[in-house]
């Protein structure tokens, strides 16, 4: 299928060198993998050196790319700044920032304890403005035309129950997006963001979708188009909004879902009508209209 097919030309984003701060696991893997393909020089950064080590190599060798990893915990400045200084050191300058680490779990909220709640909010929201600030600091300075894109969820938009520590740290990445996206384009910087809908990964399937949800909450029941998403779609789309290409974009947040999001739709319930009642409800609608029966 297509979709598993990378989208973008050899060599798009040579030249180009891409921070992805949890690049070491799942999607922020992924988007890495992608990257590197196309010829980007990548930095990975994440709290688990040994994670990141076995990430790198194994990139290294799977794409023949220049990749590199630096620890970092992006609740700390200083962490930041030397992930930032190492890829100067590696690469000359630094092109994008993909903000993509996050903290997660489901959880009723009046079970957190004020702890569990600073540490979702401070890996989400706190993590991306720090490394945002960070580089767009350097970038100022150093006249870079800089591309950041930020991962979010769908509901930083619509909220959610059961991780709501994480809904409110990524609606305030997004709006963080957006405003950053207007100031910061008199410099040339760009921020867009992705809200990707459920894309298997074990540090997502562990914490926010167990065995016994699994069974009971299959997603062909609640997906419009009937699956999750597969990784190649989200790097495809993460080439290109971190790529010149986009670069008449600011400020957008795009959704990849296949359509979950809008279940909230007012009429979405006659999913369940059968053609057969849909036969009768025409009659009835339609012979309705012939009566003249409109309310007053
Ligand atoms: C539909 C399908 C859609 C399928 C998918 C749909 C996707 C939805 C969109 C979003 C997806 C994601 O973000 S997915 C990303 C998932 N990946 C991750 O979360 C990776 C990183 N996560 C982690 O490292 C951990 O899970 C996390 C807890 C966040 C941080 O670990 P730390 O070691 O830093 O912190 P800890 O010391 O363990 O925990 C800090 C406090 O939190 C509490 N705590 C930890 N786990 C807890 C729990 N389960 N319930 C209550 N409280 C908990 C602890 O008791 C501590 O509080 P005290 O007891 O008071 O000390
Ligand atoms: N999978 C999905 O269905 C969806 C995912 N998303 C988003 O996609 C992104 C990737 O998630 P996914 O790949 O599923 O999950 P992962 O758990 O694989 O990715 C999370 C990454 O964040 C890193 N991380 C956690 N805490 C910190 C920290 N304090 N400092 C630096 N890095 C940290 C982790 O590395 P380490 O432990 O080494 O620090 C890990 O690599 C997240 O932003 C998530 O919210 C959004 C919607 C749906």
């Amino acid at each position: 299928m297509a979709y598993n097919e990378g989208m973008l030309r050899d060599g798009a984003l040579e030249n180009r060198t891409i921070i992805v701060t949890g690049g070491g696991t799942g999607l922020g893997k992924s988007m890495a993998a992608y990257f590197l393909r196309l010829g980007a020089n990548v930095v990975i950064c994440s709290r688990k050196e040994d994670i990141l080590e076995k990430t790198a190599s194994e990139l290294r060798q799977s794409t023949g790319g220049k990749i590199i990893y630096v620890p970092c915990d992006v609740r700390k400045t200083e962490q930041i700044e030397n992930v930032i200084a190492k890829a100067v050191e590696a690469f000359g300058q630094v092109d994008g920032l993909v903000n993509n680490s996050a903290g997660n779990f489901i959880s009723p909220t009046e079970r957190l304890s004020y702890k569990a709640v600073d540490t979702v909010v401070d890996i989400v929201l706190r993590g991306t403005y720090y490394f945002t600030l960070a580089l767009g600091k350097y970038w100022i300075e150093n006249h870079i035309k800089g591309s950041v894109l930020n991962i979010v969820t769908t509901y930083a938009t619509t909220g959610s129950g059961w991780v709501v520590p994480s809904a409110m740290a990524k609606a305030g990445v997004l709006t963080m997006t957006k405003s950053l996206a207007f100031e910061w384009g008199r410099h040339g910087i760009r921020l867009n963001a992705i809200a990707p809908g459920p894309f298997p990964t074990k540090g997502a399937w562990d914490r926010l979708f167990p065995e016994e949800l699994a069974a009971k909450f299959a997603f062909e029941n609640r997906i419009p188009l009937a699956r999750t998403g597969e990784h190649q779609e989200l790097a495809n789309l993460a080439a290109y909004l971190i790529s010149d290409f986009s670069a008449y974009m600011t400020g957008e947040v795009i959704t990849l879902d296949g359509g979950e999001v809008l279940a909230g739709g007012q009429f979405n319930f006659l999913k369940e009508i059968t053609d057969n009642q849909w036969d009768a409800i025409e009659e009835q609608i339609k012979s309705a209209t012939r009566g003249g029966k409109s309310p007053e």
